[in-house]
């Protein structure tokens, strides 16, 4: 028997042993997606490898099996829009009274197939943000403020959340990786990548074409994580050897992958609208530092009684920044403040796997001492540099799509993870443009052809015009609409 099923916790029945998965196929893609890097909790569906980088080494399960049909109706019935053109419980605020009557508390405590337990994560956390949070998005829509959150989770989801959680090494909470994005794409045609076109959402909140974008960009840009996590590992070895040709060609390589990554990350102002951010993002905010949840919130049923305070679904959760902050040692020359802070405390709500791939590479990193190796040979620190370019790219990017979808249509003092909403993003991007700054001074041009002479110019060159303009934007806002920004730097 793999579980049993609780209905009111008054009548407990058997179920069938129905779910078995591909423990043959996870093994044959195991070997696969060697590294160099042994990843140290390898049963999980989050494994690092050379092939599927970040996401998911199995496509995520779409579907629950059968003795969680309660659960996979009501995760159907509950988008604010549905595929037949009517409006889900969440439209009509029924979604908590169905969860109370309709959700069997299933006993989840016997189940230890992987992909199962991934996806009961992804489901739980959807219901239990749909839960917490839809008062919220009721007096959105209609006054523009989100008032208070449900402040209890009810047992039906916390107490196998909890479970499930536990099992996976994960906050019971809605995570990046583990159930909004990375764990919740369906493709079209199963022999073709999880690319943008060949790829549909699972679970949705709103469901809208708007929510489709913004998730499955994300999706998009992490299929194209496997070389960065292969050529990581290859410019480590290569310092290790001192073999400074394959260093160049690693660096190269990882230059060459985040370059396509921000091209993809680019799609995202065609595929979902600024304007329609707001309309589904209420549901992936945290409890910790919202005014939604002043207390935290309860989680009816469990032994451990306290108020939990966790940060809500953030793109700060995805690996492919934070390893190239690590590689080129970037993250330990962040400033020494409490936003920096928040920065290490985000890096706690990722897979095991990924968790323990970023404190390797970032470890590794600093005893080879990568940043000195490349500054001694000025091809390999213009190479570096290009690097450091492609990550003040993408939070450049990053912030201008924080101005554009959220500052300029919401006053909330924090981002859905719970940070500052205007000084947070910024203390990263400051730190990459400082780094740009020195490394390219460092740089003895006249050992560089003509055409790497100009690259390295006019990197620098954006790079200090890009300094003084987000010092001002920063302070402009801080002057006028968000006074009290260092409250959340925790
Ligand atoms: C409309 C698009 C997006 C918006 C409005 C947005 C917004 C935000 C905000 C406000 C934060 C601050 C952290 C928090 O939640 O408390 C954040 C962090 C972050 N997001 Fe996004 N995001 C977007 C798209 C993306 C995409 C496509 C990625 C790709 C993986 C991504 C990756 C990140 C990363 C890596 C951070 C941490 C930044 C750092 O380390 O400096 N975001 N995002």
């Amino acid at each position: 028997m793999l579980s049993r099923v609780f209905r009111n916790s008054k009548v407990a029945y058997n179920l069938p042993k129905s779910f078995s998965t591909a423990a043959f196929l996870r093994n044959a893609r195991q070997t696969e997606s060697h590294i160099g890097w042994v990843n140290p909790y390898p049963d999980q569906e989050f494994f690092v490898g050379r092939e599927n980088g970040f996401l998911p080494r199995e496509d995520p399960l779409v579907q629950l099996p059968e003795q969680f049909k309660e659960m996979e109706d009501l995760l159907n019935e509950m988008p604010l829009f549905l595929p037949n053109g009517k409006r889900g419980l969440l439209w009509e605020g029924k979604l908590g009274d169905a969860i109370h009557s309709k959700l069997p508390l299933y006993d989840v405590s016997s189940i230890t197939d992987q992909r199962l337990l991934a996806a009961l994560f992804r489901d739980y956390t959807y219901l239990a943000s749909a839960y917490l949070l839809e008062p919220c998005d009721i007096k959105y829509r209609n006054e523009g403020s989100y008032g208070l959150g449900r402040q209890t989770l009810v047992k039906n989801i916390a107490v196998p959340l909890e479970i499930v959680a536990e099992k996976i090494k994960a906050k019971p909470f809605m995570e990046y990786a583990l159930s909004y994005s990375l764990y919740n794409y369906k493709k079209k045609d199963v022999s073709k990548g999880p690319v943008y076109d060949n790829l549909e959402l699972i679970r949705g909140f709103s469901k809208c074409p708007d929510e489709h974008g913004f998730i499955l960009v994300h999706v998009d840009m992490v299929s194209h994580s496997g070389n960065l996590c292969a050529s990581a590992i290859d410019a480590l070895d290569a310092v290790k050897n001192n073999d400074r040709p394959k260093f160049n060609a690693a660096i190269q390589s990882y230059f060459d992958s985040l370059y396509i990554i921000n091209t993809a990350m680019e799609t995202m102002w065609k595929r979902s609208d600024p304007n329609r951010y707001n309309s589904f993002r209420t549901f992936i905010m945290g409890t910790k530092n919202q005014p939604m949840f002043p207390n935290g919130v309860i989680y009816e049923g469990s032994l451990d009684t306290s108020p939990r305070f966790y940060r809500g679904e953030s793109g700060a959760n995805d690996s492919m920044i934070p390893l190239s902050d690590n590689l080129f040692e970037l993250s330990s020359s962040m400033p020494n403040n409490p936003l920096s802070k928040v920065l290490r405390d985000f890096r706690t709500y990722r897979p095991a796997n990924h968790h323990a791939f970023l404190n390797y590479v970032e470890n590794e990193a600093k005893a080879l001492n990568v940043l000195d190796f490349a500054s001694k040979d000025s091809l390999s620190a213009a190479i570096m540099l290009r690097n450091l370019d492609q990550i003040r790219d993408f939070r450049h990017r990053h912030w201008t799509f924080t101005v554009e979808y959220i500052i300029k249509n919401s006053d909330h003092p924090t981002a859905t993870g719970g940070s500052p909403i205007v000084t947070w993003l910024p203390n990263q991007l400051h730190s990459v443009l400082n780094a740009i700054e020195k490394v390219s001074t460092g740089i003895d041009m006249t050992e560089l052809d003509l055409g790497m002479q100009d690259i390295v110019h006019n990197i620098r060159r954006r790079a200090v015009a890009q300094v003084r303009a987000l010092e001002r934007q920063v302070a402009s806002f801080q002057e006028t609409r968000f006074k009290n920004q260092d409250a959340f730097a925790k």
